[in-house]
């Protein structure tokens, strides 16, 4: 059985899982009855968290609650990784400046890979998997693209494109695919806004 209760030798409102085992119906062993060195052992394997460590995917964190995840994210900001994975999700922190991450090299580098540990994080990724999956399922995907104004959502958009023209064969080089779905952009933006503003 999993617990998660309230830390309360934290000052902060911080939450843990511990482990209990059940023996029979009435009877539960306490984890932390067991041998204190084991235990010690058994946290530093799975839950002790290294300061200078930071994970690409928050589902690796050991210790997870709101400040290691957000300072994880800001490790790997600092360290130049803008993308980090929770499961197959991709969250994207924008550096309002240019990372060469998006060139032909790097859509080769995530064609046919499958999301995970092997590869750094990245928005290819995501586009590769939704097309793998769809010309494995033969069904239409979805990729939902979420976040405040300013976030990226157009940029991340325009890097799945991107990515997606350059998987089909139509859209290699020279056919304009690519920048016909762009160019389609600004005309969709403002037909969103002029309804906005007629809702409004
Ligand atoms: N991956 C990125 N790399 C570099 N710069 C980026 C990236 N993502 C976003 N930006 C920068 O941030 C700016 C704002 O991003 P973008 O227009 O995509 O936001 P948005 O979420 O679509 O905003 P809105 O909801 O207001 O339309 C871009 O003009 C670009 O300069």
């Amino acid at each position: 059985m999993l617990l998660w209760p309230k830390d309360t030798d934290s000052t902060e409102d911080r939450y843990r899982f511990y482990l209990r085992e059940k023996l029979n119906d009435n009877i539960w062993a306490d984890g932390f009855n067991i041998d204190p060195e084991l235990i010690r052992d058994y946290f530093y394997r799975f839950l002790y968290q290294p300061q200078d460590r930071e994970y690409p995917d928050l589902c690796q964190l050991p210790d997870l609650n709101e400040t290691t995840l957000l300072e994880n994210l800001r490790a790997r900001f600092n360290a130049g990784h803008i993308y980090t994975y929770v499961g197959s999700i991709l969250i994207a922190v924008n550096p309002f400046k240019f990372h060469p991450i998006y060139n032909p090299k790097y859509v080769k580098l995530y064609q046919n890979r499958r999301i995970g540990p092997d590869l750094p994080p990245h928005i290819f990724a995501i586009a590769d998997s939704a097309y793998q999956r769809m010309l494995r399922s033969k069904r239409n995907q979805c990729i939902v693209i979420s976040g405040e104004s300013g976030s990226g959502k157009t940029e991340s958009t325009n890097f799945l494109l991107h990515h997606l023209t350059a998987l089909s064969q139509k859209g290699s080089h020279g056919s304009g695919v690519e920048q016909t779905i762009l160019s389609a952009g600004p005309v969709l933006e403002v037909s969103r806004e002029m309804s906005e503003l007629l809702n409004q």
